[in-house]
């Protein structure tokens, strides 16, 4: 497995290339749900990129950019198992040198919601990014995941709007014994915040319930629901709930596929994300269980 540090490099491993290359973007701090997505690219391509950079532009002046977890070298001999070619792993100077100016803004109904509104400016700075990588890299397929469903909306617009050459695979989301849905940020959780954290996957299976069992299609209604269980919580704080269209991101009155049921709550000083997917063919996408089946 080589460590590529520079763009020069990076575009020196593409040009020795023929063959499909799979592309997985992460902030490192790996967990099953990155592996799974570097599993499916292994399979799928001849040669296989993943990148780890915690990219600065995406987070809020407040965020946790610089408490952002990091372990390098546990990242590093996880992917070496997987068979990974190549590490794309850039300083933020490679990324962004003096006098950056130029940034890839999505706009509209898209960014306005959800994450968007909550975290000004965060799309931007993923797009950017996520482009600036896309042209570095030269993918022929790229790998992401459903946990983050805006993400995945924004980028799959910007691939159609700006045509890229690419294909864009979302996998499911990989959940945790209890059905926390994994992410880099659950480190930040204390014990008894961990043991709390399952009421994301709660809230959501709430809802999914009141529109499967009880047949209740008005949103609200089954918001209402999901808030419930967020409100029997007491350490969870809730940022929203929402049922949108899945290809709009528009909001919906009335519940029907494809659909995204989608939920954001404080815990303590962390702030997770988790959605459930209605396609439209009515079955759902609830995500999949890690090694420990829940
Ligand atoms: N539980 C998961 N299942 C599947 N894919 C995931 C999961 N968690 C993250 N990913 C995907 O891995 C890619 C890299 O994400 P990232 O490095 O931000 O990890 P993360 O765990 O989501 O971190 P964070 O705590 O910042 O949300 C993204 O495409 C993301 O959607
Ligand atoms: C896509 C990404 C690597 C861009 O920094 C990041 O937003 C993430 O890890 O989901
Ligand atoms: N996984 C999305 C990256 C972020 O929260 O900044």
């Amino acid at each position: 497995m080589h460590i590529v540090r520079t763009v020069q490099a990076m575009r020196h491993e593409h040009e020795q290339w023929t063959g499909s290359v799979g592309f997985v973007p992460t902030m490192g701090y790996l967990h099953e749900g990155h592996l799974s997505l570097v599993q499916r690219a292994r399979a799928e391509n001849k040669h296989v990129v993943v990148s780890i950079f915690v990219n600065p532009t995406q987070f809020g002046q407040h965020e946790d950019l610089s408490s952002y977890p990091r372990n390098i070298e546990h990242d590093l001999q996880l992917l070496t198992a997987l068979g990974v070619d190549v590490v794309f792993l850039p300083g933020v100077a490679e990324m962004y040198p003096s006098g950056f100016t130029t940034y890839v803004t999505p706009e509209g109904a898209l960014v306005d919601q959800g994450e968007g509104a909550l975290r000004p400016g965060h799309f931007r700075g993923v797009a950017t990014v996520v482009l600036k990588l896309f042209l570095i890299v030269q993918p022929n397929k790229v790998y992401f995941g459903q946990k983050d469903a805006q993400q995945v909306a924004v980028i799959n617009r910007m691939i159609a709007d700006l045509n890229l050459p690419l294909t864009l695979q979302v996998l499911p989301t990989i959940r945790e014994a209890d059905g926390l849905a994994m992410s880099s940020r659950n480190s930040y959780l204390t014990g008894a915040e961990r043991a709390c954290a399952s009421v994301l996957y709660r809230a959501l299976k709430a809802a999914q319930a009141a529109f499967e069992n009880q047949h209740q299609t008005h949103a609200q209604t089954i918001i209402q629901a999901a808030r419930d269980v967020v409100n029997s919580e007491p350490g969870a704080r809730l940022d929203y709930i929402e049922i949108r269209d899945y290809n709009t991101f528009l909001p919906l009155e009335t519940l029907s596929p494809p659909a995204l049921l989608l939920i954001a709550v404080r815990i303590g000083k962390t702030r997770l994300i988790d959605n459930f997917v209605l396609h439209a063919d009515g079955t759902w996408d609830t995500g999949k269980p890690g090694n420990q089946a829940f």
